[in-house]
């Protein structure tokens, strides 16, 4: 069955990438774009600036962009958000209130207590927390997030090993310049350098990581009890975000018992989750981001370098950052809630 869906913050680049996926999506067609006043009004193809290699589907390219208001755009079963988060905590609840299903990349309220923060590989079942916010809040819409995207890099792979008791997290990030958007980090700040900085990112991978790995009973959501400490560094790449980890767990686990439990760590049957859900390098120095960041469309978890150290295990791990970090994971979202009977 076809579903009807649209794009809040669709000029941007993550809502680009939204439009890349979704236009020859199996389930979802594109009725509705928005973005600020500035674009509203005008056909897409002349409010975007594409930024894109593939061309610009023609499917979006006459479509006029609406105002970011829930009276401003058609009926549609469901929406992605893609909007800056302060725009977003503005803006998505107004959608949810009237009647919109939203699927949000947006960083606001993704610690709220009755807002799932889904993976559908990792934690599908948080989906129930829907009932707990339309109760709350009295919505007929609903919204769900997708975490970070060098939380989602990492989330797979500790779930995986969460088998042995995890109990204690140390990862540090080398993370492409699209994270920070088209002009987030001038090229005279990135070239020939690397920043041991990027605001708020330490916070979110270590609060977002224990929620995604946390548990669901029906009514409550309790958060993993690992500890998770995060050190985020900005590099001249331009997509791919690589994460080194150091892992650590109550029973102890092998290089070979982690390699296995990553191989064998089942996913989802959704349109676009990769089958396997996490490859596994035997090559030391692999993944690296020029030449796995594609792999199945994007969307596979990419692991390598995995070793015993004092500690427990230490690995690195890789994820395409707009692909399988944001515009990817609203998708797989969109598809689980068309699964899941909510659209
Ligand atoms: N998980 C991840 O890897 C990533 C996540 N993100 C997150 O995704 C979101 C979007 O990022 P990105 O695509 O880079 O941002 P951009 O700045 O490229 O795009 C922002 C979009 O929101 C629209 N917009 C801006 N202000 C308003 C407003 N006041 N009212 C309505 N619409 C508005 C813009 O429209 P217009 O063109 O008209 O200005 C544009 O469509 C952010 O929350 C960001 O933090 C971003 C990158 C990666
Ligand atoms: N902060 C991420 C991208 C991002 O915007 O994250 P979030 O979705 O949490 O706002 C990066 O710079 O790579």
């Amino acid at each position: 069955m076809t579903h009807t869906v649209g794009v809040l913050g669709a000029t941007g680049a993550v809502g680009q990438r939204l439009i890349q996926l979704l236009d020859p999506h199996p389930d979802f067609e594109i009725e509705a774009l928005t973005a600020s006043s500035e674009s509203a009004g005008k056909p897409y193809r002349k409010a975007a600036k594409w930024r894109i290699s593939t061309p610009i589907p023609d499917s979006v390219a006459e479509i006029t962009v609406a105002e970011t208001d829930p009276d401003a755009i058609p009926d549609v079963d469901l929406l992605f958000s893609s909007l800056p988060s302060s725009v977003g905590e503005r803006v998505e609840s107004d959608f949810c209130e009237a009647g919109y299903v939203v699927s949000s990349n947006s960083s606001n309220q993704r610690m709220a207590e009755d807002v799932p923060l889904v993976i559908p590989e990792v934690n599908a079942d948080h989906l129930g927390l829907l009932e707990v916010q339309r109760d709350s809040r009295g919505w007929d819409g609903a919204m769900v997030k997708n975490p970070n995207c060098s939380t989602i890099t990492m989330v797979p792979t500790l779930k995986a090993l969460d088998e042995f008791g995890l109990s204690r997290v140390h990862v540090a990030t080398l993370q492409a310049v699209s994270g920070a958007g088209y002009s987030g980090v001038t090229s005279m700040e990135i070239i020939d350098n690397a920043i041991p900085h990027i605001g708020g990112e330490e916070e979110k991978m270590e609060s977002e990581s224990k929620k995604l790995l946390g548990s669901f009973d029906g009514a409550e959501l309790a958060a993993h009890d690992a500890t998770v400490s995060a050190s985020c560094n900005r590099i001249p790449t331009l997509d791919g975000h690589l994460e080194n980890v150091w892992a650590e767990f109550e029973a102890g686990a092998t290089v070979e018992d982690a390699v296995e439990a990553m191989e064998s760590y089942q996913g989802i049957d959704l349109p676009s989750s990769p089958d396997p859900l996490i490859r596994v390098f035997e090559e030391p120095e692999r993944p690296q981001p020029r030449l796995d960041r594609e792999r199945e469309n994007g969307m596979q978890i990419c692991a390598g370098g995995l070793r015993e150290s004092e500690t427990g295990i230490q690995y690195n791990c890789l994820a395409h950052n707009t692909l399988r970090g944001a515009a990817g994971a609203s998708v797989l979202n969109g598809e689980l809630l068309a699964k899941e009977g909510y659209l």
